[in-house]
């Protein structure tokens, strides 16, 4: 697995070794023993799908408050997508700057996200498929949203009218959430 760095502290692109032969293809999707040799040590906890049935289609910008922040690292199955970090983390030297990185069913990228970040991705094409590990549960009373377009975040999505959720529609902007993640190397790097 290759271990490519972003503009971001401490957001990563995973880029797993594809063994092809006659049969179609092989891969490590995980290897918690390639992350420890890298430094990233993660404890995953939770697996989820998504299914994106339109291009366009845009989920985001989501995380969990507090205690049940998690890190995540995120993929595209099926089709292809734009995936978004913004890093949320007062006091780091990329606070409040975003990154978006392509993952698609043909680069088999990952994109590892730590906690204190921000996350979405608009899907570029119909029928996405998109899997993620993370370190921390579900937790519906921490779940939180800031709008795709905030201003203040300034993220280049690269569409104008995407298909969002009737909770993403109605999302807060960044000045009047309750977002408060600090920089602090225990948060992320357990
Ligand atoms: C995220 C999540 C949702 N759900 C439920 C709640 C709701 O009824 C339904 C759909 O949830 P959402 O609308 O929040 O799904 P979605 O908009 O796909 O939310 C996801 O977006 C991406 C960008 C992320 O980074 C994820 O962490 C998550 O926030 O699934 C769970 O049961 N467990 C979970 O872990």
């Amino acid at each position: 697995m290759k271990i490519i760095e972003t503009e971001l502290k401490d957001v990563y692109i995973l880029e797993p070794q594809v063994f092809g032969d006659n049969r179609g293809w092989f891969m490590e999707s995980y290897n918690q023993n390639a992350m420890e040799e890298a430094g990233l040590h993660y404890e995953f906890v939770q697996d989820n799908q998504s299914y994106s049935t339109q291009k366009g289609t845009l989920r985001g910008l989501h995380f969990q408050k507090g205690e049940h922040a998690q890190a995540k690292i995120v993929r595209c199955n099926k089709g292809a997508v734009m995936d978004v970090a913004v890093d949320m983390r007062e006091g780091s030297p990329t606070y409040k700057k975003w990154v978006k990185v392509e993952l698609s069913e043909e680069n088999k990228r990952q994109l590892l996200i730590p906690r204190g970040f921000l996350h979405g991705f608009v899907t570029l094409t119909d029928e996405v498929e998109f899997l993620y590990k993370a370190d921390n549960f579900y937790n519906k009373e921490s779940d939180r949203n800031i709008a795709w377009n905030d201003e203040e975040i300034g993220v280049d999505w690269g569409i104008d009218n995407p298909i969002l959720s009737e909770k993403d529609k109605n999302a807060p902007k960044l000045s009047e959430s309750d977002i408060d993640f600090k920089y602090n190397v225990i948060d992320y790097k357990r």
